[in-house]
């Protein structure tokens, strides 16, 4: 290996800013699959880019904690951080930075509330919504399909799903944005205006409590509000980290799998041909289509003792980085792994993550890809890029922020 790419942090939001750096992944995957990464304002991580690596610490969450209290499931440590950099006082534990025993408790409450064989007639509704925002897209002139498709309808989901105005989907996406933004000036303008956007969102939290527990629904707020943990009710506090999450975890990933699935099938018409004339292989393509683009490039564990992870010796304490995004690229599971292939059978991908945290909402996330490339599958003969898309500053999300593209009619 080179020293330079010894020598790349990981860490470093620049790094994502014009392009995933696949190569970088490729290169520590092959030489130094579980490598040591210092950080110039931490202790360093390990950088694990191994399938099975990943698989093996995914497992065992007793030996790798997502607990806020030893730091939490991103880099840097969410118990001295904080999550959004302003007003962490305020907010409690997300479930996702919780371990068991408490965590399956939590899971038992919200995997049926977003599994679609719940959520009766999920799927209709959706394709309705969706038909209506790809009624509005003029075909053959250029559009920036990240206001038009990728970003409203996943939160048009989470509207019906938390049961809210569904004008309040670009409330939802700033927000949002503003919540997983923190290395983006775009989404983080100052300490300031992060807390007048949290200030905004205690706000509607706050509302939202009050009024499901006065009035419960079968909406997943009223859940997230109502819900019980070691037998007590849960407080504001656990209510509003976990609302960010469900909020954050829906829609950041989902509209980027849309995103990058249309520049990907700009990039391989071939490939969009083959759906249009087998629409059919979207029932397996869109496990690929998240393959592919991994919308969340990594989640953090820390060692709870000392262990040994793909030969080498990590401590009691030791951050452990799981770099999802170059797992879906290994080539000793996925052949041809940069390969966008619609076709490809047998896809286990590591876009979700896998064991104890595994994503509550991966069904929900491949019906919403599956019903709009449906649709646009029987209207849009080609998509084609019009100008390299923008990206998030982000070491966490891999993010577009406009998409303008063509797309031809037929
Ligand atoms: C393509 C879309 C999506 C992607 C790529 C994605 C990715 C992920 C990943 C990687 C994790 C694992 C966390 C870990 O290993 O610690 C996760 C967890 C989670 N996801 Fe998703 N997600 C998507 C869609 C959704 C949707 C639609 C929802 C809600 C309806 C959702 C809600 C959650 C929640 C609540 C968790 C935490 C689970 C836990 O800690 O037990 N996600 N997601």
């Amino acid at each position: 290996m080179t020293t330079n790419t010894l020598s790349i942090d990981l860490k470093n939001p620049d790094l994502y800013v014009d392009a995933v750096p696949h190569a970088v992944f490729d290169q520590l995957r092959r030489d130094d699959p579980v490598h040591w990464n210092p950080e110039s304002d931490g202790p360093g991580f390990w950088a694990l880019t191994r399938y099975e690596d990943i698989v093996e610490v995914s497992r065992n969450p007793a030996l790798f904690s997502s607990a806020y209290e030893n730091g939490g499931h991103r880099i840097f440590n969410e118990n001295e951080v904080g999550l959004t950099g302003a007003g962490e006082a305020a907010i409690g534990i997300p479930f996702i930075s919780v371990d068991p025993p408490v965590h399956t408790q939590y899971r038992k409450f919200i995997m049926p509330a977003v599994s679609p064989g719940r959520l009766a007639g999920i799927e209709g509704r959706i394709r309705e919504r969706c038909l209506a925002l790809i009624d509005k897209i003029p075909l053959g002139e250029a559009v920036d399909m990240v206001p038009l498709l990728s970003a409203p309808l996943p939160l048009l989901t989470l509207c019906e799903l938390f049961d809210l105005p569904t004008a309040m989907w670009t409330d939802l996406y700033h927000w949002t944005n503003a919540f997983v933004g923190e290395d983006d000036p775009d989404f983080r303008q100052s300490p300031e205006a992060m807390m007048a956007t949290l200030g905004e969102f205690m706000t509607f939290a706050r509302e939202l409590f009050d009024t499901r527990r006065a009035n419960p629904g079968e909406d997943l707020a009223t859940l997230l509000a109502t819900m019980e943990v070691n037998g007590e009710p849960v407080a504001f506090r656990e209510f509003l980290g976990n609302m960010i999450l469900a909020l954050v975890g829906a829609n950041e990933t989902t509209r980027n799998s849309l995103s990058h699935t249309m520049t990907a099938f700009a990039a391989h018409p071939e490939q969009w041909d083959a759906v249009r004339a087998e629409p059919e292989l979207l029932r397996n393509g869109v496990r690929e289509m998240v393959r592919h683009a991994s919308p969340v490039m990594h989640m953090r564990r820390t060692a709870m003792a000392d262990t040994v992870v793909g030969g080498r010796p990590i401590r009691k304490g030791d951050k452990v980085v799981m770099w999802y995004i170059a797992a879906n690229r290994d080539e000793s599971v996925f052949p041809d792994p940069h390969r966008f292939d619609i076709r490809r059978g047998n896809i286990q991908h590591l876009g979700f993550g896998t064991g104890q945290h595994v994503c509550v909402g991966s069904r929900l996330a491949e019906m919403q890809l599956r019903v709009a490339f449906g649709i646009l599958a029987e209207r849009v003969s080609q998509f084609t890029l019009l100008a390299p898309p923008r990206r998030f500053r982000s070491n966490f999300i891999n993010g577009l922020k406009n998409l303008d593209m063509r797309l031809t009619a037929g």
